[in-house]
């Protein structure tokens, strides 16, 4: 076995689609990847469903739950089944946090806010999660509950926002019971408010505030009404419709004032946490708040272990333990991990098991380029030039036994449905591919290419017998190809998925992959 270095190239969002007009991946000119294919040993990895932690093999793949399988060679049970088996089996009732939050509405005549994300995606959130909370903060006598909605159209169809109101407001029209008032007091496109990650665009958050907390956003009579006018106003898709405020009697139905309880009821982390930070902190100074001076805050989960946001969470998360990193570290072999704001949180916090902290600060090096804060389909090159001129310098600095970079291209693009842009997006992502294989070639180190999940893939799906542009992932598998020129390498045959990487990769730096771990594919 060799003992070369290692570099590891996720594509984010790229797996292997049907070749038909949605799949972009096949659509574009990608000499490179195509080359890697015709000659090198390769696979397809499952990177969906029970491979990676989820509830079924109904549910896709995402960034969180890809990284972690990636970076631990293990399948931990994600968010998403943790919060759905807490809240059936009643754990998530009982605990402190909740019965605290409950009883500030109870005793002290405060308000319950539920924010979070209004799909069932289950990528970040489930309505199902909140439809739970909310039957049960009735059922525990809290009179006034109020949603703090965002629309997705990323994780589920475009324009689906309307049926999840739908299903809202029909429970909450249920718990309007004597004397309660529950209603959807504010919300917006979850990439215009209060969503943003990694710190790439704070004013994002700001607004959300203003929108959740001030009240101040333009006002409609229903969030029916705001979905229904900014779409013929400005034919956004959700992900993109502006804040809105619902008012009633010339007021808004509600702000979370001081005092109030308030769920995030958001599972992963990544978009959770700047807003956590914004109610959980008390020196803050990201954006004015106002006078605002605190509120009874609790996660769904607690979204990073490390530097321990939020202080409350109602759902432990998996504790991901034995990571690559840890084995690397171990050994004392350093590691170097770049890609840009948008990914950045990726090959580090989720690559190590949503822990931001390192295992060694000598022994590991982080690289961040400044993601643009703009559409992505306008500039679908994004920063992968820059990710690979510095992939390549960190190749060529011969520190590092193991690399890796992550080139969001296919999948940042492929959320705008724009398919002319997402192909664009995957010849500069081949470009970037093809420098670090040269370099490779030149210097002597091992290189891996694969995909955290699908979605430049399938840009197009048919739902009884309608074909619509797809933004969100796919279910498809995504490629793992190793590029050791002049060594012979077998893979394995079997089924494999994302948590078979690392082992691997122990294997070609000559470690051997702990017992807990899925096997190596060589
Ligand atoms: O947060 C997002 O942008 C999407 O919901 C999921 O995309 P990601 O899992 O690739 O980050
Ligand atoms: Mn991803
Ligand atoms: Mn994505």
């Amino acid at each position: 076995m060799t003992k070369k270095p290692v570099v590891l190239v996720i594509m984010d969002g790229v797996g292997k689609g049907d070749g038909g007009p949605g799949d972009a991946v096949k659509l574009a000119n990608t000499p490179n990847l195509d080359r890697l294919f015709a000659t090198c040993p390769h696979n397809w990895l499952k990177a969906h469903g029970t491979a990676v932690g989820l509830p079924t093999d109904d549910d896709m793949g995402n960034s969180e739950v890809g990284h972690n399988a990636l970076g631990c060679g293990q399948i931990y049970s994600q968010g998403a089944k943790l919060v759905g088996e807490s809240i059936e089996t009643g754990a998530l009732f009982q605990s402190e946090t909740w019965k605290g939050l409950v009883a500030n509405c109870n005793e002290n005549g405060k308000a319950f806010h539920f924010l979070g994300l209004l799909s069932d995606g289950n990528v970040h959130s489930n309505i199902h999660h909140l439809f739970a909370l909310l039957r049960h903060a009735h059922a525990e006598g809290v009179k006034r509950a109020y949603c703090h909605i965002l629309l997705d159209g990323r994780d589920v169809p475009a324009t689906s926002a309307l049926e999840y109101v739908a299903q809202l407001e029909d429970l909450l029209r249920e718990l309007n019971t004597e004397g309660c008032d529950y209603a959807i007091a504010s919300g917006g496109g979850r990439m215009q408010i209060t969503m943003d990650r990694y710190e790439a665009n704070w004013p994002m958050v700001e607004a959300g505030w203003r929108t959740h907390v001030q009240g101040l956003a333009r006002r409609f009579p229903s969030a029916k009404e705001a979905i229904e006018t900014y779409r013929a106003e400005t034919n956004c898709i959700d992900q993109d419709l502006p804040a809105f405020v619902v008012e009633r009697n010339g007021q808004p139905v509600a702000t979370i004032a001081n005092g109030d309880s308030v769920v995030l009821y958001n599972f992963r982390g990544d978009r959770a946490q700047e807003i956590s930070l914004a109610f959980d902190c008390k020196d803050f100074d990201k954006f004015d708040r106002g006078d605002y001076t605190g509120v009874d805050f609790a996660g769904m989960l607690e979204y990073d272990g490390d530097l321990k946001i939020p202080t409350h969470y109602l759902v432990q998360p998996p504790v991901i333990k034995n990571t690559l990193t840890e084995l690397l570290c171990a050994h004392n072999l350093r590691e170097y991990a770049v890609s840009e704001t948008q990914k950045y949180g990726h090959v580090t916090y989720f690559w190590n098991g949503n822990r931001s902290g390192k295992v060694s600060e000598e022994l590991e090096t982080y690289e961040e380029i400044p993601s643009d804060v703009i559409p992505f389909d306008q500039a679908p090159a994004m920063k992968s030039k820059e990710i690979t001129d510095c992939m390549v310098k960190a190749m060529e600095s011969g520190k590092y036994d193991f690399l890796r970079c992550n080139f969001p291209n296919g999948d940042m693009v492929g959320h705008t449905g724009n398919i002319e842009a997402v192909v664009k997006a995957m010849e500069y992502v081949d470009e970037g591919v093809g420098r670090i294989i040269e370099a490779g070639k030149r210097l002597g180190y091992v290189v891996l290419v694969t995909a955290d999940h699908g979605n430049a893939d399938q840009m197009l799906e048919t739902k009884k017998g309608k074909t619509s542009i797809r933004t969100a992932h796919s279910l498809n598998p995504v490629p793992f190809i190793v590029y050791d020129p002049g060594v012979e390498h077998t893979l394995k045959e079997g089924k494999f998925g994302l948590a078979n990487v690392a082992p691997t990769v122990a294997t070609l730096l000559g470690l051997t992959p702990p017992a807990c771990w899925e096997e190596s594919m060589l």
